[in-house]
């Protein structure tokens, strides 16, 4: 049943002209928020007053043939997405300092010690006025310096403080603040043929020079639901009890069992984490104190104030037999406030490029890129055997990047990459994308530099990649229809696409970085098949040795796409919810799924109802919308329906038809790979009119051929035995039957056309 008073559903031609009929989500300006707390209240209980202001606010029409409620949006807004302000120069920020400030910026300061004592002093001396790596041309070397990090909490420590010590009677208007603003460099208007490793200048508007950089906060749909409106997680119950702990939540909903999906493979649940991986990393803040006793028995008493570790009851089914009642959780590190634009809460740091543009496997700075490149032939640093072509990624000396034992551990653009087999052989398969495109493109040029050798072929592997990803991956996750609804098909074939939109900005949210893009957690399954059979997925967890046997890599490439991966639903594998990051002498490990809804809270994420407001379906008025079965497990959990967590809401829909996911998670998924897009200056099929990175015609129609599986064919060890499925992420069916690598079907990249 869709929400909608039929009254106020104009056709999309009846908007008001000046007017567009797009997804609310698509329409930045309108007050949201309004709009979801109007639809909290039933329509049956809705007063002729509401009525009316639903008519002058919100006029709604059809879109997608009816299928789909939109907003009318002014054309406009939707042309002013973020619309941008140039940031005030550094000496014309107001800044007001009162003894009661004072006091706060004290108390602030006193609490930050607590969070980084060894920085304690560092931090009464920062300024009032800091630019975002002050404006500076170059880049930094560091993404997310510590200073960052350190003035971030300093800013949400300082308004905690006030807001106490005034008992939350002083408006932030009232009160002027230190005035720390995200100004990023001046772009130039000449710009640069490649992408910065950092993202920075992708936008060269005054004001967007910084959007989807490493080191910016994520964006949010709807504002935070905070406790304190500043930076408290949400623990509390809209009937003011506590919330049910993210442990017993997970515990109680998300047991393991097998559910295999019916079309897609384990290739499309790794190509995910490896997407995943590209575009967001939470920063966590970092303190040398964890957050739980060593025997995971209790709380540490003077842990730092960024703990937020998980409780597990007595009860506990799995925990309660080593008697661990902590998992450990710290919190996720804030951006230093940004009073030029409004924002008065903790906005949570990423620390790699928001944009898909390979910051996995070239890194995300300057000194990251420096580091994995070979600096010969434009190549990537790699590990060749001699004898037999076993292309690996070069060794990682640190020793955190893997288990203790493990007897290699790779280096990549990641930190994150030896997380599993599949994810690592992920990384190998663009890694040699990378040195296959940069030696032939020596052998065709020879002329070129190691510089324009690298860069030319990173960008052919990041339009591949990109090429992927909308045209393979997305489409099955989020199905047809919202597909169709968000306008996420490929360019034409051979033709120039302008999908560019300088007001755009391509960050992450929250919500779905967070939320909505976790359901791939639900996808793994809980053996990974390899040739000589199954073993549990968590035993191949940060250890990638086996890499070095001549041909476990095809072999993982050939498994991963005849195993199916799990449906996303209620059922997650136990090397996730028991036995993620298990230490040295321990039996047991973290709870992924209870980290994920703890995640949500740490971020004050609204409750599930907000978000299937904000995607136009009705929400749960009672636990029985939630159908029987579900209700009445939710019910046993939480004290309310507007209470339920969005990842535990959106995991729970059934999926959209066509699709992986349900319609919450579909949208949220949709618009962000839409803004993704819209907001990528270099996005590969983009022509010269926004692209300074553009390709020709005829090479981007090469690019548009290639698959998954010829990107696979092109890199096997030994491509004589190695086969594919044409649709690669797709189990085999008639019409997708594995292929040998040599036929001539399968796309391979002629390189031809990038002959100077
Ligand atoms: C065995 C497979 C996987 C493991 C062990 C794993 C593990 C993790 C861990 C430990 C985190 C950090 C949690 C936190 O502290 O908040 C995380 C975050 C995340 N994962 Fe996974 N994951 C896996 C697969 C996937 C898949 C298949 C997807 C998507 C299709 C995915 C998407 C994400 C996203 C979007 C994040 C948030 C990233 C960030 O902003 O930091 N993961 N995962
Ligand atoms: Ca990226």
């Amino acid at each position: 049943v869709v929400d909608v008073d039929a009254s106020n559903l104009r056709s999309a031609a009846s908007c008001a002209s000046g007017r567009a009929c797009v997804p609310l989500l698509q329409c930045p300006e309108v007050d949201r928020m309004a709009i979801v707390r109007y639809l909290s209240r039933p329509p049956h209980l809705r007063s002729p007053a509401e009525r009316r202001w639903e008519l002058s606010h919100w006029q709604r029409c059809p879109l997608a043939d009816g299928q789909f409620t939109g907003t009318c949006c002014p054309s406009h807004l939707i042309d002013e997405v973020n619309v941008l302000k140039p940031s005030l120069p550094a000496e014309m920020l107001p800044y007001k300092q009162d003894e009661l400030f004072r006091l706060a910026i004290e108390i602030g300061a006193l609490e930050l010690e607590k969070f980084l004592p060894e920085d304690g002093n560092h931090a009464k001396n920062l300024s009032n006025v800091t630019n975002y790596h002050s404006g500076a041309e170059d880049q930094p070397d560091d993404v997310l310096p510590p200073v960052l990090v350190r003035e971030g909490l300093q800013d949400v420590l300082t308004w905690q403080a006030l807001e106490k010590i005034t008992n939350g009677s002083v408006t932030k208007q009232q009160f002027g603040r230190p005035k720390r603003c995200l100004i990023g460099p001046r772009c130039e208007k000449g710009h640069s043929r490649y992408r910065q490793p950092d993202g920075r200048c992708n936008n060269i508007e005054p004001g967007g020079s910084l959007w989807g950089a490493a080191g910016y906060p994520m964006e949010r749909l709807l504002p935070p639901a905070y406790g304190d409106g500043i930076w408290a997680p949400r623990i509390v119950s809209v009937t003011g009890r506590y919330l049910p702990t993210a442990r017993k939540l997970s515990s109680t909903l998300f047991t393991d069992l097998h559910h295999a999906h019916t079309s897609y493979n384990v290739l499309l649940m790794q190509f995910g984490q490896f997407l995943a991986h590209d575009f967001s990393r939470n920063k966590a803040i970092e303190t040398k104190t964890k957050c739980c006793t060593a025997d995971g028995s209790a709380r540490v008493k003077d842990a730092s104030p960024g703990c937020m570790p998980i409780p597990v009851s007595r009860g506990d089914d799995f925990y309660s037999q080593y008697g661990v009642r902590c998992l450990h959780f710290m919190r996720t590190a804030v951006a230093p406030m940004r009073d030029c634009d409004g924002v008065g809460h903790g906005r949570q740091l990423s620390a790699v490029t928001h944009f898909i543009d390979g910051s996995a496997i070239y890194g995300a700075s300057n000194k990251q890129t420096h580091e994995l490149r070979a600096h010969e032939g434009g190549r990537l640093k790699s590990l060749s055997h001699r004898r037999f072509h076993n292309e690996l990624p070069p060794l990682e000396r640190s020793k955190d990047a893997c288990q203790t034992g493990a007897e290699m551990c790779f280096l990549t653009g990641d930190a994150r990459s030896n997380q599993l087999f599949s994810l690592v052989a992920v990384h190998t398969l663009f890694l040699r994308e990378h040195n296959r495109l940069a030696r032939h493109l020596q052998q065709l040029n020879p002329h070129w530099s190691d510089g324009t050798l690298f860069q030319e072929a990173r960008r052919i592997v990041i339009a591949q990649l990109q090429h992927i990803a909308f045209g393979e991956y997305l489409p099955k996750v989020i199905g047809p229809r919202y597909t169709a609804l968000y306008r996420l098909h490929p360019a034409e074939h051979g033709a120039y696409s302008e999908f560019y939109n300088p007001h755009t900005n391509p960050s992450v949210s929250s919500e779905f970085t967070v939320a909505a893009f976790r359901f791939g957690h639900s996808t793994v399954p809980s053996k990974l098949e390899l040739k000589e059979g199954p073993v549990d997925t968590w035993r191949t967890f940060l250890d990638p040795t086996r890499f070095r046997e001549r041909t476990f890599y095809d072999d993982v490439l050939r498994t991963m796409q005849h195993q199916p991966m799990q449906s996303v639903d209620d059922l997650f594998s136990t090397s996730l919810t028991r036995f993620l990051d298990v230490q040295p002498g321990k039996a047991y490990g973290v709870d992924l799924a209870a980290i994920n809804i703890q995640r949500g809270r740490d971020h004050a994420l609204r409750p599930y109802n907000d978000y299937r407001r904000l995607v136009g379906k009705p929400g749960a008025y009672s636990f029985e919308d939630f159908g029987p079965d579900l209700g009445k497990k939710l019910y046993a959990l939480y004290a309310h329906p507007d209470d339920v967590d969005l990842y535990v809401g959106g995991i729970l829909e059934t999926p959209v038809d066509g699709g992986v996911v349900g319609e919450t998670f579909a949208e949220l998924i949709a618009d962000q790979f839409s803004k993704f897009r819209a907001g990528d200056r270099y996005f590969y099929s983009n022509g010269p009119e926004s692209n300074p990175g553009h390709f020709t015609l005829p090479q981007l129609k090469e690019i548009q051929r290639m698959t998954m599986a010829g990107l696979i064919c092109a890199n096997a060890g030994d491509v004589h035995r190695m086969h594919v499925l044409p649709d690669a992420f797709a189990l085999r069916h008639d019409a997708n039957r594995p292929m040998d690598c040599t036929a001539h079907d399968i796309p391979r990249l002629d390189l031809f056309w990038w002959k100077d």
